[in-house]
């Protein structure tokens, strides 16, 4: 399998952790998509992901997944037993609703902001911004911030009991507030409690240095 991926990335980051998570990164390579220089909107990768974004996973027969959510889908489904989307019918739709609610409420308000309230990608790749839209859902990372605190103050996971494909979207919106320096509020203790046991975990320690030769 081939994933096309910018190894910075905080959407990225949440396929490498699930690679991890699975024990599948050695059944990956990683062509690396130069985001800054607008690769990802050119006619040779839409060709890929119509939605040209990344990360996008290449199968052997050629056919192409995006979206992290159906990547995760797919790779918990390649073992003999799923263990980051559910086994039952109730833990699967718990961690869907939690999954999406992370990236509703927190991770992608944060990549909107990012895009249109701070330089972004820069001028060639950000082609229309509105900062005031930006800031908005600045705020509304921040009320999902508070969200995923009072979840958390209940159980130990986002989705419930275990750790799941819905934790590793929120990690994912923590990877994005340090990369556009958004603050999450100190006062939410049961958000940062989790956050250090995620940080503690070595898919999580790792995701930056997966693929790479040199390491
Ligand atoms: N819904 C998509 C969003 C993916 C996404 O926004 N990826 C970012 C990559 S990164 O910012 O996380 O590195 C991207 O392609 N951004 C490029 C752009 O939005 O122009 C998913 O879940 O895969």
């Amino acid at each position: 399998m081939t994933i096309h991926d910018f190894n910075r990335g905080p959407f990225p980051a949440r396929v490498r952790i699930a690679l991890a998570e699975l024990g599948l990164q050695d059944k990956v390579r990683f062509v690396e998509v130069n985001l800054r220089t607008g690769a990802h909107k050119r006619p040779e990768f839409l060709a890929k992901n119509y939605s040209g974004t990344l990360p996008v996973l290449e199968l052997a027969d050629g056919a192409f997944i995006a979206e992290c959510t159906a990547i995760t889908e797919y790779l918990d489904h390649l073992g003999d037993r799923p263990r980051l989307t559910g086994t039952t019918a109730r833990e699967r739709g718990v961690i869907h609703m939690m999954n999406k609610r992370a990236e509703i409420e927190f991770l992608d308000p944060i990549s909107v902001y990012f895009h249109h309230a701070t330089p972004g990608l820069g001028p060639d790749v950000e082609l229309y911004q509105n900062a005031e839209w930006g800031e908005r859902m600045r705020d509304k990372a921040l009320r999902g911030a508070r969200y995923f605190d009072e979840v958390l103050s209940q159980r130990p996971n986002v989705a419930g009991e275990t750790f799941s494909m819905a934790d590793i979207t929120v990690v994912a919106a923590f990877i994005f507030a340090d990369i556009v320096k958004l603050t999450i509020p100190s006062h939410l203790g049961h958000l940062h409690a989790w956050h250090d046991r995620m940080s503690a975990r070595p898919s999580v320690q790792g995701w930056r240095d997966m693929g790479r030769s040199d390491r």
